[in-house]
């Protein structure tokens, strides 16, 4: 589903004359087959966020290939990216990232907007996503009128409208309490079960890294041996 081949990335800082490159991926390579739950690990500022917005097209990496879905993607110009993201990739941050202004049902329909998609599918796509994360009866509601596990569920039927094979998740219960973190990874199990998406996830929490299938852990921009 995913196939990160030598990724290496730096960034540079600061005016002409005086630029500093920090490097900060450092030939990462590893593979995220179809259907699993992969967690990525790694302290503060090893380089996690960078490798997820490589991933999702927000970084053009310095050197190395990016594959989803058997597709290159890292190729893909800005344009191009953009529109390969409405079709095949989910997001949730750990900030849900919703739109304050809009309801939880034009959060949710967004994304088919931004296709160009009918009213009338619109509206039964819409629908039906927010039955399926149990939040139709709060489709009128701004996210302040929301508990952030809600919100988070706003977030998730965002991500899910499009039918994405994949899902790319940064620490996406870092804002939420233990109770409804618990019923959000379960809730990713379903989905994962029932719809075979597969999930990317960056997380600083134990019980999260537990959960995945299988954990990738990154260190000063390298994956760590055995971590694979
Ligand atoms: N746009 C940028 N310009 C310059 N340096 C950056 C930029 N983005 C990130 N960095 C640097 O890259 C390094 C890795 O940052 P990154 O956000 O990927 O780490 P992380 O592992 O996700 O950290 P955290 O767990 O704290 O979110 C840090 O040293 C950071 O300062």
């Amino acid at each position: 589903m995913i196939e990160v081949k030598n990724v290496s990335h730096a960034f540079e800082i600061g005016k002409k004359g005086n630029k500093t490159i920090i490097p900060v991926i450092d030939d990462v390579t590893f593979s995220v087959n179809k259907g699993e739950i992969v967690t990525i690990v790694g302290r503060s500022g090893s380089g996690k966020s960078t490798l997820l917005n490589i991933i999702s097209g927000f970084i053009k990496a310095n050197e190395g290939e990016i594959w989803i879905d058997g597709i290159k993607v890292s190729d893909f110009n800005e344009a191009k990216f953009a529109d390969f993201r409405l079709g095949h990739l989910g997001f949730i941050f750990q900030s849900f990232q919703l739109i304050p202004s809009m309801t939880a049902y034009q959060n949710v329909e967004l994304p088919l907007v931004l296709k160009g998609i009918n009213e009338k599918e619109r509206k039964e796509r819409t629908e039906n996503t927010l039955k399926k994360v149990g939040l139709y009866e709060y489709r009128e509601h701004y996210p302040s009128e929301l508990s952030g596990g809600q919100q988070q569920r706003v977030s998730i039927a965002r991500a899910l409208i499009v039918n994405p094979p994949l899902i790319l998740a940064d620490e996406p219960t870092g804002s939420l309490d233990s109770e409804t973190e618990t019923n959000l990874l379960e809730f990713i199990k379903e989905l994962n079960k029932e719809l075979g998406i597969t999930f990317l996830i960056i997380t600083h929490d134990e019980t999260v890294a537990k959960f995945g299938d299988r954990t990738i852990e990154i260190a000063d921009g390298k994956v760590l041996e055995g971590s694979r």
